[in-house]
């Protein structure tokens, strides 16, 4: 494997980067390239100037995030080589153009205005054997690339065995053999995620053996059908709750294996959440994590969820995790570290929040920034036990769907509420795994990473989550959850609050005569009842009686 095989064509002198090559000491390298440029620069920025970088994912909440800050730090990088699939009607270049014109990008086109000459969008499956990569693109891809960051995935929790399998381990294992054959290749840096061992409480950054070998699953998945396939997938992912994370725990088993003598690193992020400051806070485009809830309590479809308040809420917002990956990716380039080194990109242990003060400030942003057109007022609670669950699933999200499905028959529409609220808690169901505990994540080479940054780059590419405020970022995303993902206007908050006021009125109302039925049936049938009835009217008679007269004789 070459290393710094491209140097020459980064536009800066071929001699820093032996100086980097020989003296691996970073503040021999920045104190170097001072000198060169005569001014304090990143030096992870200048790193990546003149590479030829390819992403799997670019297309994905994380691989976008990715792309823009390469784009906006390293605007001379050479090209940034995408893996992508078309999609929904939409050819490669659409895609990847759709991407480039988004919001998220604006900075980018200041800086770097030759964007879409430096993107190359090249027609890939993960799928399909070799990708379904043309032999053209294969051999540019094999004879340019410097780094790969590989993130693209199924992130699904229900996914089909065989299916994740096939994306989040074979895949990875393809790609290596890619990454084998490229002769200029610095650094591959593989993304995978800080739950994939979620069956442990503790866990090190380092990788864990899986009781069956990778390959033997890749290939039982050959030949096994799905019904069988079904039957076995509880067995083999045991402890773990989902195909998810057990198929990304092979993939860095994957990875470990057959990283041959490649420069390799793994990052696992935790819940990845909107960006907390670049290129601006708040931005997110998919529903996952907690977006989508995000979304289901401000409509006032999620009113219940099973949740630990206590436990730690590990989220990690989507720059922070960008900013670590590239850092890994010039470290792992450039210091060559002897053995596959991981890296957890986690908040819980240097600046944990839990859910029950997460799940707060979210309804209070929702007092502030309401959503519009809400089904009910946001007023979502935690559950902790098996029957409370049970019983605010039927009393608060079945049975409102279901009358609001009646009221949608009966004026000649067509029923959804019921629907929606199925997948709802299809959704709630499967992320109680991961609200109701807490785990630990060692983070010893992410802090020994940022203590070998200069304070440039421990500016730029900043993955300190001490310095997170959570009340502001969790704002910030309610905030960011509304505008890109609702795509909701800000102008239309005074009519979303009297939108809600209104709902609190009918609320009112309802409980008022949802009360007055059940006590006048409960009165018809019952002796005792009566008799209460009777002595709180007679008590408000009496007391009226004296009031009257007592203020007669004042008079
Ligand atoms: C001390 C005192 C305390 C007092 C407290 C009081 C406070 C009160 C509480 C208030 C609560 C307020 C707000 C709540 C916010 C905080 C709580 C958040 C909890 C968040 C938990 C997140 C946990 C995540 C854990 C992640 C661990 C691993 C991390 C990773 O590595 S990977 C990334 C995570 N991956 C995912 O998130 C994928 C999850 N998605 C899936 O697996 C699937 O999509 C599915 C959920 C199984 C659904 O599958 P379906 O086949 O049914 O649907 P499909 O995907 O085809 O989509 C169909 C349509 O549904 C839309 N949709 C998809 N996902 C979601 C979603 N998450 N939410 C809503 N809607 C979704 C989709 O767009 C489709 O729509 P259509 O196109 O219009 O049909
Ligand atoms: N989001 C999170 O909370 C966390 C994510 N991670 C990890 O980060 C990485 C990125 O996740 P995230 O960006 O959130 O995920 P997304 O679901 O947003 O993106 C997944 C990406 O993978 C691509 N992809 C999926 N299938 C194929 C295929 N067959 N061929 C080509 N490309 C494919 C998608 O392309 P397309 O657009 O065509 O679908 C998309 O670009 C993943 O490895 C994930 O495991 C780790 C921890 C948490």
């Amino acid at each position: 494997m070459a290393k710094f095989g491209k140097m020459e064509e980064g536009g800066f002198d071929k001699s820093y980067y032996l100086y980097q090559r020989n003296l691996h000491s970073p503040q021999k390298i920045l104190s170097s390239y001072r000198r060169q440029k005569g001014r304090i620069m990143s030096m992870i920025a200048a790193f990546y100037g003149g590479k030829s970088i390819l992403i799997t994912g670019a297309t994905g909440f994380l691989g976008k995030v990715l792309m823009e800050k390469l784009f906006r730090t390293s605007p001379d990088l050479k090209v940034i080589y995408v893996l992508v699939r078309p999609k929904q009607g939409q050819t490669l270049q659409q895609r990847v153009f759709q991407i480039l014109d988004s919001k998220l990008f604006e900075k980018v086109k200041e800086v770097c205005p030759n964007v879409h000459e430096k993107i190359r969008a090249i027609s890939a499956d993960l799928n399909q054997n070799d990708f379904a990569i043309s032999k053209e693109d294969m051999q540019e891809l094999l004879s340019h690339t410097n780094i790969v960051f590989h993130c693209a995935a199924t992130v699904r929790f229900d996914d089909h065995l065989r299916h994740a399998v096939q994306l989040n381990v074979t895949a990875t294992q393809q790609l290596l053999l890619m990454a084998s054959q490229m002769p200029k290749l610095e650094a591959f840096i593989h993304i995978s995620t800080a739950f994939s061992n979620c069956n442990l409480k503790h866990i090190d950054e380092v990788v864990y053996p899986c009781p069956v070998e990778p390959k033997k699953i890749i290939d039982s998945m050959e030949w096994l059908d799905d019904a069988i396939i079904d039957e076995i997938t509880p067995k083999l992912i045991g402890d773990r709750p989902n195909t998810y994370t057990y198929t990304k725990a092979l993939g860095e088993v994957v990875v470990q294996q057959e990283g041959g003598n490649l420069n390799i690193a793994i990052i696992r992020p935790s819940i990845v959440g909107a960006t907390w400051q670049e290129p601006f806070p708040g931005w997110v485009d998919n529903l996952n994590g907690p977006s989508g809830l995000i979304i289901a309590a401000g409509k006032g479809f999620l009113r219940s969820i099973r949740a630990t308040p206590m436990a730690v809420a590990d989220l990690i917002p989507a720059d922070t995790v960008v900013n670590l990956t590239l850092a890994v990716g010039w470290y792992t380039a450039v210091h060559r570290p002897k053995s596959t080194l991981v890296y957890h990109c986690t908040s819980g242990n240097l600046n944990p929040c839990n859910w029950g003060k997460m799940g707060l400030q979210v309804l209070a942003t929702f007092e502030k920034i309401p959503f519009e057109r809400a089904f009910r007022r946001p007023n979502a609670d935690f559950t902790t036990n098996n029957i409370t669950t049970h019983y605010w699933n039927a009393v608060s999200h079945r049975a409102p769907a279901i009358i609001y499905d009646f009221y949608l028959r009966l004026t000649g529409r067509k029923p959804r509420m019921t629907k929606l609220m199925n997948r709802l808690l299809r959704t709630l169901s499967m992320v109680e795994y991961f609200i109701n505990r807490s785990w630990e994540w060692s983070t010893y080479n992410t802090e020994m990473l940022m203590s070998a940054l200069s304070p440039e780059d421990q500016r730029v590419f900043n993955f300190d989550v001490r310095q997170l405020n959570w009340l502001e970022y969790i704002e910030n995303y309610v905030l960011g959850v509304k505008k890109y993902l609702l795509k909701e206007d800000m102008a239309g908050i005074p009519e979303a609050k009297q939108h809600l006021k209104r709902l609190r009125n009918i609320h009112y109302l309802f409980n008022t005569a949802l009360f007055l039925i059940a006590w006048r049936l409960l009165i018809a049938r019952s002796q005792v009842a009566r008799n209460v009835w009777f002595f709180i009217v007679s008590f408000c008679y009496k007391f009226l009686s004296y009031f009257r007269a007592s203020s007669t004789l004042n008079a």
